[in-house]
């Protein structure tokens, strides 16, 4: 029987099926939530079955059909078409005054705000890809119109694919998107700089990638597990005068430190811009 207070059977719409909804349907299904109280409105054919085959939910072309009578509403598509689609929506979120969950990078919730009408409970949400394997990390940010209960639906939702972290300064989530959402892609470059540098070390690719690939697991679990500083972790591989010394002391000279800043200045500044571009 469907019981509307249950945390499990809430009625909650994504519009826009693609890979970071894809990731948050599975979190939340898993988790138990009754996917025939997820409804996901997806244009593309082939993506809506997908997710109707695999998670069990309840699928539609467009997103008002989807959004009506939702508890919150998960605004998951591109930020270029994020306007209209929040202007498609205007009448039923006018309407029903769900919950808003944008996880649209650069779209500020005054935006989201004015472009459904206004007076409309948001939040800001920046998670990353590894949500596709539950290890995800979004950082969450609320207008003032969203409630304790709201606060705890959105972490529910975004919950179900990993950490969440409350930011309350909405002007920070540009960092988060450089560091969190971005992120995952700066690992993955290192894993390929290491792959290639032991390649031209003379190491097999095959042994190279495994090796490089499960370093990073092993590294990125002691960070999260271990509960100590990233600095002692460092610390204790580092044997004085040895090889781990010998590579730190190249980056230091080539400054490491300072590219990572720079590339994450720059990656804050994108998201500045694109919630510049996307207009008012
Ligand atoms: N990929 C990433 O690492 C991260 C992405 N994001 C944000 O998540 C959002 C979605 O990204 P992805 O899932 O990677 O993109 P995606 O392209 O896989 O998914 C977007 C989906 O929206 C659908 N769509 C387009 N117009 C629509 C409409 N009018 N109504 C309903 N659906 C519509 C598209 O067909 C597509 O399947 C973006 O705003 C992005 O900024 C946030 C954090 C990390
Ligand atoms: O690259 C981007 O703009 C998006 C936001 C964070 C990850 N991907």
């Amino acid at each position: 029987m469907h019981d509307p207070t249950s945390s499990s059977s809430a009625r909650i719409a994504f519009v826009g099926g693609g890979n970071m909804a894809r990731s948050l349907i599975g979190g939340l299904v898993r988790q138990g939530h009754d996917a025939a109280a997820i409804r996901v409105a997806e244009p593309n054919a082939d993506l809506r079955q997908a997710l109707a085959r695999d998670f069990g939910v309840a699928v539609f072309e467009h997103g008002r059909d989807a959004a009506a009578g939702a508890e919150a509403v998960l605004l998951a598509v591109k930020p270029q078409v994020m306007r209209p689609v929040c202007e498609s929506l205007r009448e039923v979120l006018q309407a029903d005054r769900p919950l808003l969950i944008s996880i649209a990078a650069g779209i500020r919730m005054d935006q989201l705000d004015a472009w459904c009408g206004g007076g409309v409970a948001v939040v800001r949400s920046m998670p990353n890809t590894p949500a596709l394997i539950g290890a995800g990390a979004s950082g969450l940010c609320a207008n003032g119109r969203v409630d304790a209960a709201q606060r705890a639906r959105a972490e529910q939702i975004l919950g179900a694919a990993g950490l969440t972290v409350w930011i309350e300064a909405e002007e920070q989530m540009d960092i988060v998107t450089a560091i969190s959402g971005s992120g995952p892609a700066y690992f993955f470059l290192l894993v390929e700089a290491l792959e290639d540098a032991a390649v031209a070390e003379g190491l097999p690719r095959d042994a190279a990638r495994l090796l490089a690939c499960q370093t990073a697991l092993g590294a990125g679990r002691m960070l999260r597990e271990d509960g100590e500083a990233p600095a002692q972790l460092r610390q204790r591989v580092t044997s004085p005068n040895g090889t781990t010394q010998a590579a730190l002391d190249r980056f230091a000279a080539r400054g490491l430190r300072d590219v990572v800043a720079d590339a994450v200045a720059a990656a804050t500044q994108r998201g500045r811009e694109l919630a510049a571009k996307s207009g008012d």
